[in-house]
């Protein structure tokens, strides 16, 4: 389970496995998020002398860790006063260690080591990411050491359609492993399919409530919804619906949003997904102040179909790309245009810069290599991290049924995190 381990002896052999999926609780730990597609596996390094057992590794960094936070090494461990830092170079990655080595890591090479299930095959060993098609200038985002090593969470686009994470539902619903595999997926892509489940109402329930209970909302708990007009709201409608995350107007939007299409005898009405993180990204790289601009000016949002609803958020209004004010890293996106109610509270000024930054904002939202468009079947579960993942819909003829709910984002990480770390290690992470 431990990827990273501190290099303390000059020449010591440590393996780092800089696995991307890792736990990885975007308010506790802080990730690495590499702009596209990246896991990467085990890195030796150097001769050893004495190779450090699995325990004092693993100790070592927990105290490490500690140390940098809470000054209170273990007093089994001699620990080095430098922490561990990171720094990025254009195609590579140094990790500075506290004996003041450093280490040399080619982004490409982290990329087209990853140990994954999709990238490596664990039966035969041999490499299944194509080498070809990593980006020549691929690299992170940002890195730090986290709870369990440095972790990465992959950033995706178009070409996740190559191989979208899945997995099996007889899995998730007999095992332990299967459970905690799943949920690894959906923390490390944001979002995961479950195939071979009955396309039924009880399975499918029963299937998110593998997680944690539904939760509740003014549409209901487990929804089951056709274009009817059910409730004031354009999902139960044909129309096409622009990328967007739900729940703009909660004031703690849902975490989680689960949708099995059922039935369906029409045309078109095909699912739409993309990267949040992976846009917000490039919005910074290539429009810095748009992305200042979305990530400060507050949006206010409303539910307000139903008759007996108003539903507005507290505070009134939020930015679009909301950061850890720890660490200063995205940890939500809060995005529906449709949903955006009156801008009077900006000024002149905010009003061009807003408009502006959102055009720019829009116009990575829409370009064809960032989109992954997917036919939802009866069989075919998906689930996504509504605070990361954007989804939307093609406009569609005839009869179209999707059931489905909304999971609390605390409850899913807790299930998470109870689910992959050791009592111990939930004890260290407290
Ligand atoms: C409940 N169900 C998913 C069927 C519909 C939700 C309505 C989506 C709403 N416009 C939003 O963006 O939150
Ligand atoms: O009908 C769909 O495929 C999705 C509807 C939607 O975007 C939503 O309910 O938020």
């Amino acid at each position: 389970m431990f990827r990273a381990f501190p290099r303390v002896y000059a020449n010591t052999n440590i393996s780092i496995n800089l696995s991307n999926n890792l736990l990885s609780s975007r308010n506790v730990i802080r990730n690495v998020l590499f702009r596209s597609i990246s896991h990467v596996g085990n890195i030796g390094l150097g001769k050893t002398s004495r190779k450090m057992n699995f325990n004092e590794k693993r100790k070592l960094l927990v105290n490490v860790l500690k140390r940098n936070f809470t000054e209170s090494p273990d007093p089994e461990v001699t620990i080095p006063s430098k922490p561990i830092t990171i720094s990025i170079e254009s195609h590579k990655l140094l990790i500075n260690w506290q004996d003041n080595q450093t280490s040399k890591f080619h982004n490409i090479w982290l990329r087209d080591h990853c140990k994954c299930e999709n990238c490596y095959h664990h039966k035969t060993k041999q490499r299944l990411v194509d080498t070809f098609k990593i980006p020549e200038d691929i690299k992170p985002l940002s890195a730090s050491p986290g709870l369990n090593g440095i972790e990465i969470t992959s950033l995706w686009d178009a070409r996740i359609e190559d191989c979208p994470p899945t997995v099996q539902y007889e899995d998730v619903m007999q095992t332990k492993e299967g459970l905690s595999n799943w949920l690894k997926k959906i923390d490390k892509y944001g979002f995961c399919f479950v195939d071979g489940v009955p396309p039924k109402v009880k399975e499918t329930e029963e299937l998110a409530k593998r997680i944690c209970f539904i939760r509740e909302s003014h549409y209901g708990g487990f929804w089951d919804f056709t274009s009817n007009l059910a409730h004031g709201d354009t999902a139960y409608t044909t129309l096409a619906l622009k990328a967007h995350t739900d729940n703009t107007y909660f004031t703690d939007p849902s975490g989680l949003q689960m949708f099995h299409l059922i039935e369906f005898e029409g045309k078109g009405g095909s699912s739409l997904l993309i990267d949040g993180f992976s846009i917000a990204r490039k919005l910074k790289m290539k429009y810095p102040e748009a992305y200042k601009v979305l990530s400060t000016i507050r949006i206010p949002t409303h539910s307000a179909g139903d008759s007996d609803v108003l539903i507005q958020p507290t505070p009134l209004a939020y930015p679009i790309l909301n950061h850890n004010p720890l660490t200063n890293e995205i940890y939500q996106i809060r995005y529906n245009n449709d949903d955006r109610s009156t801008l009077n509270r900006l000024t002149s000024e905010e009003i061009e810069s807003f408009y502006d930054s959102i055009r720019k904002w829009n116009k990575i939202l829409v370009d064809k290599e960032n989109e992954y468009w997917v036919q939802l079947e009866p069989g075919r579960v998906l689930i996504f991290d509504n605070w990361r993942v954007l989804h939307g819909r093609a406009g569609f003829t005839g009869h179209r049924r999707l059931i489905g709910a909304y999971l609390n984002w605390d409850d899913y990480r807790s299930k998470l995190k109870i689910s992959c770390l050791s009592r111990q290690e939930i004890e260290e992470a407290l």
